[in-house]
């Protein structure tokens, strides 16, 4: 690299291909296809996202009937609004040239150009590359040496000989380069009607560049074929988590003279009732804290505050279907709610079933994921005096797979 030049690197993701190896055409194009939940393109930008040296921008190139694919895609990478995308090409060389194009407006000192279906690259390749570039090479491609014997078929499909396999290399991406050298090179070879380079390390050759080799990544494989894309997801699956969180939630309300007390959205006669705010039903109370608890959304207070007026009298449900509507918002699937009642009366066991339909009618799942239980405080305590009453609730909730 000249001296005193700044290393601002873009990158050119080439994603307007139709797949057609990959055949099954109503699956739609290979590069949004699921694998390991969401599409392979999807994997490609996070890892560039990621990579903190994409500082002059990230350009994709997409087929124009592609659009809507791409922008769910996009749905699925964090930090994507530096990203930006212009249509392709027939080929792929002229689907780079586009991205080019595009890039230049960010006035970037290098290109890293990749295919999308190539989703498995690292950090630790990207950083090979980039220290050639930075030591000055003006093209760079990451290669594996060809490990299996070369066989040159004839027409007839029969072997006309053995090609030694000495000093081959298999080409992979992202291929990195002088961000005016190559696009000067890929002008040239449009304006000269060369239209057959498969990828942009052959337009470097073909246009006198000094091509350097840095190891490649055995793991980043291009997906060609419908098996790849089939193994990809395999591969994917099995390092997923499931993202299951539990939160959990306490309240007590003191009991005073009255005709009943309100519990999971049952009103229940009594001699007492439960002094608060809204209705002061404990247990959906420590349930509506459970669930936002699975997703760090605070607790109740903070989303109904006691010094609001419009919540005094409030049935506790909505309290409930609210927490409930923050986790769907976040992706959650509640998995199951239990709540624990202490309190030495009024008997909660004659309520059990209706207080767990309440629950679940209110959070919108099976009843058998919907606990109710309840136990005295043993006369111990201000429960156990009948000062008032407790509740304990859990919450388990499926925010989908981590890695
Ligand atoms: N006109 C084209 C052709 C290919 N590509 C991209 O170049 C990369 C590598 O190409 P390849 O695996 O050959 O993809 P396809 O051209 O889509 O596949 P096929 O040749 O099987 O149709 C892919 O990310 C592909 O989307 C592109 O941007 N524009
Ligand atoms: C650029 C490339 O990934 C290098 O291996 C490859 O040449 C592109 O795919 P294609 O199948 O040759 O179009």
């Amino acid at each position: 690299m000249a001296a005193g030049k700044s290393f601002n690197p873009g990158v050119v993701v080439v994603a307007a291909g139709r797949g057609e190896r990959a055949g099954v055409p109503e699956e739609g194009p290979k590069q949004y296809r699921p694998i390991g939940g969401m599409p392979v393109i999807s994997h490609t930008l996070s890892g560039f996202v990621e990579w903190a040296g994409a500082s002059a921008g990230i350009v994709v190139v997409i087929h124009p009937d592609d659009e809507a694919l791409f922008r769910d895609a996009l749905s699925h990478v964090r930090q994507a609004d530096g990203i930006q995308f212009v249509y392709g090409g027939d080929t792929r060389q002229q689907s780079v040239l586009n991205g080019l194009e595009a890039l230049e407006r960010a006035n970037p000192s290098h290109v890293l150009i990749h295919d999308a279906v190539r989703p498995f690259f690292d950090a630790p390749l990207i950083e090979r590359i980039c220290a050639a570039l930075k030591a000055g090479d003006n093209a760079v491609l990451p290669a594996i040496a060809v490990a299996d014997t070369l066989k040159q078929a004839d027409a007839h499909h029969m072997v006309a000989g053995t090609v030694p396999r000495a000093g081959l290399f298999a080409a992979q991406t992202p291929q990195a380069f002088d961000f005016a050298v190559i696009f000067d090179a890929h002008r040239r070879a449009a304006a000269e009607q060369r239209f057959d380079f498969t990828d942009d390390a052959g337009i470097a050759e073909w246009a006198g560049l000094g091509v350097r080799l840095v190891d490649g990544l055995a793991d980043n494989v291009k997906l060609t074929f419908r098996r790849d894309l089939a193994m990809a997801d395999e591969k994917l699956s099995q390092n997923l988590i499931a993202d299951i969180r539990t939160g959990n939630g306490y309240d007590v309300h003191k009991l005073v003279p009255g005709d009943g007390v309100t519990l999971c959205g049952v009103r229940i006669p009594h001699d007492m009732t439960l002094s608060g705010h809204s209705d002061a039903d404990v247990a959906f109370h420590a349930l509506t804290d459970a669930l936002l608890a699975t997703c760090g959304e605070g607790d109740i207070g903070d989303h109904f505050p006691p010094s609001d007026p419009q919540w005094k009298g409030a049935a506790s449900n909505i309290f409930l279907a609210h927490a409930a509507k923050i986790v769907r918002d976040k992706g959650g699937v509640i998995l199951n709610a239990d709540v624990s009642l202490i309190a030495e009366a009024p008997k909660v066991g004659p309520h059990r079933n209706e207080m767990r339909q309440k629950i679940a009618d209110c959070l919108g799942i099976d009843l058998a994921r919907c606990s109710v239980k309840a136990t005295t405080n043993e006369t111990i305590g201000f429960v156990g005096r009948g000062e008032g009453i407790a509740a304990i609730a859990t919450a388990s909730v499926s925010y989908g797979n981590m890695r």
